[in-house]
């Protein structure tokens, strides 16, 4: 048994949850860890040829796993994909846990990812794309949430400190 994770992050592609995950790691002196890093090592291969060779609802159980592993045995930030939300087995694994949902605009969005292939759910016409995921999902990330940070025009050490002041968390 552990104490559980200090943070965890959850939001849309391009939010920052790793960005910002590694600064907080930083702040608060504890070790940082991504549940799209533990799949792409469980599995030898990337998200995007998971999703491709296997398809999304495969991903979402393998999410899960990791998901379920990372809150059990991790002390520190833990940033999760931007779907992970949408799988209900996942969302009750973080039920009155520190969980901040960064968040952020269409505009913003398109900035950050829009064309960045390795994000296969926004390959094709990013802002309607956007738009739709984000319809279906915003609840889902406001359920989870304990804190809602925007970080539209915010640097990640904004964002960072913006976390660390809504989750009431002291750094080191
Ligand atoms: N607050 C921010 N302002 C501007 N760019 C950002 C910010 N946070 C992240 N980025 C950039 O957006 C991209 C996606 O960030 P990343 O941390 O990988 O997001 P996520 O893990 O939520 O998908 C990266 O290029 C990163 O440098
Ligand atoms: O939003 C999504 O469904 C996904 C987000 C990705 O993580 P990031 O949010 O870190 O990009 C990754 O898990 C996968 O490509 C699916
Ligand atoms: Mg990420």
């Amino acid at each position: 048994m552990t104490g559980g994770p200090l943070v965890v992050l959850v939001g849309p592609m391009g939010s920052g949850k790793s960005t910002v995950g590694a600064l907080l790691a930083e702040r608060l002196g504890a070790p940082y860890r991504d549940t799209d890093a533990d799949i792409v090592a469980a599995e030898g291969r990337e998200i995007s040829d998971i999703f491709v060779e296997d398809g999304e609802e495969h991903f979402r159980a393998l999410e899960r796993a990791a998901v379920a592993k990372a809150v059990a045995e991790h002390e520190g930030v833990l940033a999760l994909g931007g779907g992970a939300i949408l799988d209900a087995g996942t969302r009750a694994l973080l039920a009155g846990l520190p969980v901040a949902y960064l968040s952020m605009d269409v505009e913003e969005a398109v900035r950050r990812v829009g064309l960045n292939t390795a994000r296969p759910l926004l390959a094709v016409n990013p802002r309607r794309q956007w738009r739709e995921l984000m319809e279906a999902r915003r609840h889902l990330y406001e359920e989870v949430a304990r804190a809602v940070v925007a970080t539209d025009d915010r640097t990640p050490e904004e964002v960072a400190q913006a976390v660390l002041d809504a989750l009431e968390l002291k750094d080191v």
